[in-house]
């Protein structure tokens, strides 16, 4: 018998990466008392149920839903927080005449309410809007500002400026109206992005459009004591062909990113800021 030329040099076999969870029961482990986050859910359709006697806005929705919380287990919850989003679904019109049972999505904004409610009584709420998309082809430069060795950004007296604005506005008492109110606020940083039909209104840059649009709500809207938006810069960038090698203001590059990311916070003279939410 002809011998063989290979031998086993070395072996070894075993289970890799056995995962495992011990647990040490020290102590009371007891969920006496604590409301399970699918009771929380059920109590979101138990309180959409009950708001029956007219359509509410997100804000009403929110009071009511962070209330009903506080009341029903007073044992354990002091303090609900609660955040709605309110889809854009606007009844459809057809030559003018609305749609008896015909919806479609509509509108870029999605409206925002953010309520506390805590066990003493005390409420408070915050509206916003978010992923609100706004452009114009003109009225807007970007110019003076600091040029050293590593900018390569060029003094512009006309461009595009385009955004998508997330703001959050709290009332410090409820106005006698959200949705009013809403649309005083949304018309107010319309208003102030765009400017009159005829002409529009100059832009030096976004961060001054943005204190104006927050400002245009706090003067609008006497019940809103502070505003927080967020403005990206989505840069629209000359583009020069390679036939005509010139750019003759028409042809962009459209960009998402990289961005420019502005923000700020606009109060009522002496009101406290507030975050982002
Ligand atoms: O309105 C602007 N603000 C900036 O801070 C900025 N920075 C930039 O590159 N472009 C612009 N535009």
């Amino acid at each position: 018998m002809a011998q063989s030329q290979t031998q086993l040099a070395a072996h070894q076999h075993g289970k890799s990466r056995v995962r495992i969870g011990r647990v040490w029961r020290i102590g009371d482990d007891s969920n006496r008392g604590m409301t399970a986050t699918d009771t929380q859910k059920n109590c979101v359709y138990y309180v959409a149920k009950q708001l029956a006697a007219r359509p509410c806005s997100p804000e009403e929705f929110g009071v009511a839903l962070a209330r009903h919380f506080v009341d029903t287990y007073p044992a354990t919850v002091w303090k609900a927080k609660v955040a709605v989003e309110m889809m854009p679904w606007r009844r459809l019109d057809v030559g003018g005449q609305p749609h008896d049972h015909g919806f479609v999505w509509q509108g870029s904004e999605i409206r925002t309410a953010y309520v506390t409610a805590d066990s003493k009584g005390k409420v408070e709420v915050t509206a916003g809007l978010k992923d609100l998309k706004v452009l114009k082809t003109t009225q807007s430069g970007y110019s003076g500002f600091l040029h050293d060795r590593f900018t390569t950004l060029p003094d512009v007296g006309d461009r595009i400026v385009a955004t998508s604005v997330t703001a959050t506005w709290r009332y410090s008492r409820p106005p006698a109206s959200y949705d009013a109110a809403y649309g005083a606020v949304r018309q107010a940083f319309t208003s102030a992005f765009y400017g009159p039909p005829k002409g529009g209104v100059f832009s030096p840059s976004v961060q001054f459009t943005l204190y104006q649009m927050g400002k245009a709500a706090i003067e609008r809207v006497p019940e809103v004591e502070s505003v927080f938006l967020n403005m990206p810069n989505l840069h629209f960038i000359p583009c020069v062909p390679v036939t005509t090698k010139s750019f003759d203001n028409d042809v962009y590059v459209a960009t998402s990113e990289p961005h420019g990311n502005i923000e700020a916070v606009v109060t009522r003279a002496a009101a406290a800021p507030h975050c982002r939410l």
